[in-house]
C-alpha cells in the first residue's frame, strides 16, 4: 500500500481521501529539515503546503519517493529540477485558492484605506481617536497590478467593481487579453509614477525578485500604498521601511515576506503597516478545495498511475507511454530552453517533427514543448492546461511533421519568433531514449539540457575556453560538461556547461566581463 506523509497542516479530507484511496496516511507537521530527512524515505507521496522546503537534501533522502503535491499555488519551496533529475512528479492545484487569495488582497487594500487596523487597537484602547484616523476613499483611483494572471485577474475585476480603474504591468500579457480584462496594459515605469495602490501578483522569479526595488519605490506617485499577497522577495523590504518613514509610501500592507515565518521586522511597528502571517489562501473553502484536489490526485498517480497538474511531467496513456515519454522529456527541455532565452511577447511558437518524430502523436509533444516554455513566466503551468494557457497568452502555436528525414533520424524543432525574428533550437534522441539539444539559433552543438547550465555568447577567440575554465575554477565551481559550438571559425561561438550549483549572480558578473562575451545567463532544467 503507497504511503504519504502530509507535512503542513491541511484539511482533513485530505488525510480522508487518501485512505479511501486506499493510501496510507501520516500527518506529521512541523517538523526541521534534519527530522523531515530522517523520515522521508519511508514515503512514496509528500503532501505540502508553503511551509515545507523540499531541497535537493530531502529529495536525496527520499528514496521512495514518487510524488510532491503541493496544495496551492507557488511551488518556488520545490526544488522542481533536483525533482526532475530524480523522477519525481511535482503537481500543484492551480485555481484552488486563487479567489480567497485576491479577497485577501483586496482587504488589505480597504485596511490600508482606512487603517482599520490602526483604528481598531485605538478604539479598543479606550482612545476614540475619531479625528486620528482620516482615510481615502478608492473610488476613481487607479489600481497598478504588477502580474495579471488568475489570481491578477480576478483582483482586477473585483477592483472594477469598486469603480477604480485598473492598470496593469505584465510582460506576457497580450493587449487582446488585456482588454477582455478590461486593464490598460502599461510599463512599470508607468504604472509606478500612476498608481494609487500597487497590487503583486507574479511568482518570484529571476525577473520579479526586488521587483519593488528602491529605486522603482522612489518613482511610485508620493501617497501610494502597496499590497503583496504573492511572494515575500519582490519588494525591498528595507526600501518600503524607509518610504513609510518618510511618508512617500502612505502605506504598505504584506502577506508575505522575504523570510517566513517573519517573527520580527524592521517593518513591524511602522505607522501605517499591516501584516499577516501568509493568510492569502486561508479560508476555510480554499484549503478544502486545495485539500480534496491534491489527494485526488496523489492517489490518483500513487494508484492507477494518472497524472494531472503536474508541472514536470506530461499527462498520457498507458499505451502510448513507452515510446513519447523521451519525445516529451526532449520536447520540454527545448521548450523550457528557448523560454529562458527569449524576452518579451512571443506572438508565435512552431514545433517541427521530422523523421521518426513525425509519425508520432504530435499533442503531447506540443504540450510538453508549451509547458517547459510557460514554466518560464508561471507555476501554474503543466502539460494539460499549456495550451489553453498560450492560448489565453495570444499564443499562435503551429504543428508542421516532415516524415522524410533530414541530418537525423528523429528531430524536434521549436521556432519561436520574437520581436528580433524567428529563432530556433532542435533536438534529437540518442539510442532512441537520451534527449540531446543539436541546434541553438541556428549553431550546431552537442548537449545535454540538465540540471543547472550556464549558457555564454562570445567571440570565437584563442584563449577563451582557458579564461572561462580559470574563473570557473577559482569561484569553485565545478564543471559537469562542456558543449561547444560555433558559427564559423573567428565568428560568434556559444558555450553551454553543466555546473554543479545554481550559477550565481557574482559568477554570472564574472563571465560577462571576459573579453568577447557577448550573453551570458544561468540555466535550469
Ligand atoms: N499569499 C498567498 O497565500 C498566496 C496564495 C496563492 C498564490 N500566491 C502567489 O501569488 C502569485 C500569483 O499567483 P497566480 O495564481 O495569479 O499565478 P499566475 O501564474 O496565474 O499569474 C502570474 C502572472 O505573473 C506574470 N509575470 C511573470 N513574470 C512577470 C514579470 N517579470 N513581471 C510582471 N508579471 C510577470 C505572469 O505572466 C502571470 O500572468 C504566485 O506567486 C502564487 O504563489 C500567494
Ligand atoms: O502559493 C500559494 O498557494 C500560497 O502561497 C498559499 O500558501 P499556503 O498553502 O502555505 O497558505
Amino acid at each position: 500500500m503507497p504511503k504519504v506523509l502530509i507535512s503542513d497542516k491541511m484539511d482533513p479530507k485530505a488525510a480522508q481521501i487518501f485512505r479511501e484511496r486506499g493510501v496510507e496516511v501520516d500527518e506529521i507537521t512541523g517538523k526541521t529539515p534534519e527530522e523531515l530527512k530522517a523520515i522521508i524515505g519511508q514515503y512514496d507521496g509528500l503532501a505540502i503546503r508553503s511551509s515545507t522546503k523540499v531541497t535537493k537534501e530531502i529529495l536525496d533522502a527520499a528514496t521512495n519517493l514518487k510524488v510532491v503535491g503541493r496544495a496551492g499555488i507557488g511551488v518556488d519551496n520545490v526544488d522542481i529540477p533536483a525533482a526532475s533529475a530524480k523522477g519525481v512528479v511535482v503537481m500543484n492545484t492551480p485555481f484552488g485558492n486563487s479567489i480567497t487569495t485576491a479577497e485577501h488582497a483586496i482587504a488589505l487594500m480597504f485596511a490600508l484605506a482606512r487603517q482599520l487596523p490602526e483604528a481598531d487597537a485605538s478604539t479598543q484602547a479606550g482612545k476614540w481617536e475619531k479625528n486620528r484616523f482620516m482615510g481615502v476613499e478608492l473610488t476613481a483611483k487607479t489600481l497598478g497590478l504588477i502580474g495579471a494572471g488568475n489570481i491578477g485577474g480576478i483582483v482586477a475585476d473585483r477592483a472594477h467593481g469598486l469603480k477604480m480603474k485598473v492598470v496593469a504591468y505584465d510582460p506576457f500579457l497580450t493587449p487582446e487579453r488585456a482588454v477582455e480584462m478590461g486593464v490598460e496594459k502599461v510599463t512599470l515605469d508607468e504604472l509606478l509614477a500612476r498608481a494609487d495602490f500597487i497590487t503583486l501578483h507574479t511568482p518570484l522569479t529571476d525577473q520579479t525578485r526586488n521587483i519593488l526595488s528602491a529605486e522603482n519605490l522612489a518613482k511610485t506617485k508620493p501617497g501610494v500604498r502597496i499590497i503583496n499577497c504573492a511572494r515575500g522577495g519582490l519588494i525591498d523590504e528595507e526600501a518600503l521601511k524607509a518610504g513609510l518613514d518618510s511618508g512617500h509610501i502612505a502605506g504598505a500592507a504584506l502577506d508575505v515576506f522575504v523570510t517566513e515565518p517573519a517573527k520580527e521586522s524592521p517593518l513591524f511597528g511602522t505607522p501605517n503597516f499591516i501584516s499577516t502571517p501568509h493568510l492569502g489562501a486561508s479560508t476555510t473553502e480554499a484549503q478544502v478545495n486545495v485539500a480534496i484536489q491534491v489527494a485526488e490526485q496523489m492517489a490518483d498517480y500513487l494508484v492507477t498511475g494518472g497524472v494531472t497538474n503536474a508541472l514536470n511531467m506530461p499527462s498520457l496513456s498507458a499505451e502510448e507511454a513507452p515510446k513519447l515519454k523521451p519525445y516529451m522529456a526532449l520536447a520540454e527541455k527545448l521548450g523550457s530552453l528557448v523560454g529562458q532565452l527569449s524576452h518579451g511577447v512571443i506572438p508565435r511558437i512552431s514545433i517541427h517533427a521530422e523523421g521518426a518524430a513525425a509519425e508520432l502523436n504530435p499533442k503531447p509533444i506540443v504540450s510538453a514543448v508549451l509547458s517547459g516554455f510557460l514554466r518560464t513566466q508561471t507555476d501554474t503551468v503543466n502539460m494539460v492546461n499549456a495550451p489553453f494557457l498560450a492560448r489565453e497568452r495570444g499564443i499562435e502555436v503551429r504543428e508542421i511533421r516532415t516524415e522524410r528525414e533530414g541530418d537525423y533520424h528523429t528531430l524536434v524543432r521549436v521556432s519561436v519568433k520574437t520581436e528580433a525574428g524567428e529563432r530556433s533550437v532542435a533536438g534529437t534522441l540518442f539510442g532512441d531514449s537520451a534527449p540531446r539539444l543539436v541546434e541553438l539559433f541556428g549553431i550546431k552543438v552537442e548537449a545535454d539540457l540538465a540540471g543547472h547550465m550556464l549558457y555564454v555568447v562570445n567571440e570565437d577567440a584563442p584563449g577563451f575556453i582557458g579564461r572561462i575554465g580559470t574563473l570557473l575554477g577559482e569561484a569553485g565551481v565545478n564543471i559537469g560538461t562542456f558543449h561547444l559550438g560555433r558559427r564559423q571559425a573567428g565568428g560568434e561561438a556559444v558555450l553551454l556547461l553543466s555546473v554543479d550549483d545554481e550559477v550565481s549572480a557574482e559568477l554570472l558578473a564574472g563571465v560577462k566581463a571576459l573579453p568577447g562575451v557577448k550573453t551570458a545567463m544561468g540555466l535550469a532544467f
